[in-house]
Parts: C-alpha cells; sequence; structure tokens
C-alpha cells in the first residue's frame, strides 16, 4: 500500500458547537512516510481537527477515513486500536507512576492480555512486562530520556515532561501521530532535540501530523503544511511555497503568532 493510500482523510469536514462554526468543509489529506504541519492562529481549529480525527469530536458533516477505511461513528477507544494515537497541548501524565511506568502505559494496547496481565505472578505476565518495559525504555532513549526513567513526573523540568507524553504516544508503534503543539514549553535545545526527534521517527507506514506555533520547527521538519484560519483551509503546499503564499503572509502578519 503506497503513502497515498495508508493516509489519513478529512473530506468535506464540519463541525459547529451552538451555531458557532469551527471547521467548514476542510478537506485534508495526511499521508504515511511524510510529516505534515497544520498551522493557523488561535482558534483556527487546528485541535479541532484533531479531535474529530480522533473521535472525541463528531463532526455534522464529511467523512474521515484511514487507509480507505471508513473511522465515522468509532468512538476514541477503537480509533486508538487502530493505531490512531495522539499528544495533548497540556501534559497529562500520572503523578502516581514514574516515568518509565507512564511510557509503559502507551505501550499496553499491543499485549494481547494487557496492562494488568503483565503484573500477574505467571510467566506469561513476566515476559509481557519485560516486553513492555523494553519497548518503554527504547522509546525514552530515543527522546534523549535515558537517565530519566526512574524519576517521578514531579521530578522533571516542563520540557522533559512533555518528552515522556511523546514517547508515551510512540511506544506502541503508532500507524498515525498527531502531535499537538509538541514543542510547547521546551526550551531551544530541547525544541532541536525533539525536531531531529520527530524526523527519526518518519517512516513509510507512518502518518505524522503536527499542531505548532513554533514556525521554525514547523518549516524545518514538515514536508508539507495545511495553512488553517476560522476554521477553512488557506493553502497546503511545501514549507517554501506556504511561506511565500500571501494570505499566509497576511494572516500570520495579521495575528500574534510568531
Ligand atoms: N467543545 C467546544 N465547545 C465550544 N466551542 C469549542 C469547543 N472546542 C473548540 N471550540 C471552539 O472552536 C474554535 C477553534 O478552537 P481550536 O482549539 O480547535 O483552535 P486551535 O486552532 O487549535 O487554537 P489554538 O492554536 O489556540 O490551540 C474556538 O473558537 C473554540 O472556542
Amino acid at each position: 500500500m503506497d503513502a497515498m493510500a495508508k493516509a489519513l482523510r478529512g473530506d468535506g469536514i464540519s463541525l459547529s458547537f451552538g451555531g458557532i462554526t469551527v471547521l467548514k468543509d476542510l478537506d485534508v489529506e495526511f499521508r504515511a512516510g511524510e510529516i505534515t504541519g497544520l498551522i493557523g492562529p488561535n482558534g483556527a481549529g487546528k485541535t479541532s481537527l484533531f479531535n474529530c480525527m480522533t473521535g472525541a469530536y463528531r463532526p455534522q458533516g464529511g467523512a474521515i477515513t484511514y487507509a480507505g477505511e471508513s473511522l465515522d461513528g468509532l468512538p476514541p477507544a477503537a480509533r486508538a486500536g487502530k493505531g490512531i494515537v495522539r499528544s495533548f497541548q497540556h501534559v497529562a501524565l500520572s503523578p502516581d507512576l514514574t516515568v518509565l511506568e507512564n511510557v509503559m502505559i502507551g505501550v499496553a494496547r499491543n499485549y494481547h492480555a494487557g496492562w494488568a496481565h503483565a503484573f500477574l505472578p505467571t510467566a506469561r505476565g513476566r515476559n509481557e512486562m519485560a516486553a513492555m518495559r523494553e519497548a518503554a525504555m527504547a522509546a525514552l532513549a530515543e527522546l534523549g530520556l535515558a537517565q530519566a526513567v526512574d524519576k517521578m513526573p514531579s521530578q522533571l523540568p516542563p520540557g522533559m515532561l512533555r518528552l515522556v507524553e511523546i514517547a508515551r504516544a510512540i511506544v506502541g508503534k503508532p500507524d498515525v501521530l498527531l502531535l499537538d503543539e509538541p514543542a510547547a514549553g521546551l526550551n531551544n535545545s530541547e525544541t532541536r532535540d525533539l525536531m531531529r526527534s520527530l524526523r527519526r521517527l518518519v517512516s513509510p507506514d507512518l502518518v505524522m501530523v503536527v499542531v505548532e506555533h513554533d514556525m521554525d520547527l514547523v518549516m524545518s521538519i514538515c514536508d508539507r503544511i495545511y495553512v488553517m484560519n476560522f476554521g477553512a483551509l488557506v493553502t497546503c503546499g511545501a514549507p517554501a511555497d506556504v511561506r511565500r503564499n500571501e494570505d499566509v503572509i497576511r494572516i500570520y502578519l495579521g495575528s500574534d503568532d510568531d
């Protein structure tokens, strides 16, 4: 199946709340094998589009498909089970679990018997636990967090917490990874590390979409960028074309973003 066929698509997505239109007849195609950027001023509808993709919001119009298969009507857990995973704008780690345990939660869906079984004192339980631990260690190492595995979230600075959350999102080897402002709260060097890590994640079977206000990050790691404003699509193209687009320049000059 090629990258186009393994795409997450929205066709004619429309969403409104109490008469307020949030998404207007939006067409998007997020392809495997590349990083797609999703940008636009505050309130443009970027997070709402993610919420429609994950099933948290139910659009009033349009169709959402992954690899040609309709996701319409599937609840969020079923979409996550199909490998559609997202990170959130605000870090949401469990404060009572170590960094390693937080990340292990993200891999539990890959094991037939699941998270609870891994704690049972059986050979199978021990094997599953070891495999989950190994996968979580690898994801943390991938993001430069090997030293933090035994720390509690309260012991880490905000930038590292954000990276832990991304490790939890990638550990289950998702097919679709939706990242909502992954660089929020990171300092410059953490952001550079994150950019390198995200590029390393690109693979022919993975759809990656990044909502981000950090324009340097978006322009340097994305293969294609969708620009939204007031719930509608402004343009879509390669970073260099988007940067030159007059409508985009007008939108950004007239807003507080970057
Ligand atoms: N559950 C909801 N109920 C009512 N209005 C909502 C809801 N979710 C989103 N909205 C509205 O939809 C619009 C788009 O919000 P959304 O968070 O999707 O924008 P965004 O582009 O992600 O913005 P930001 O960059 O600030 O995160 C906003 O006007 C917001 O108030």
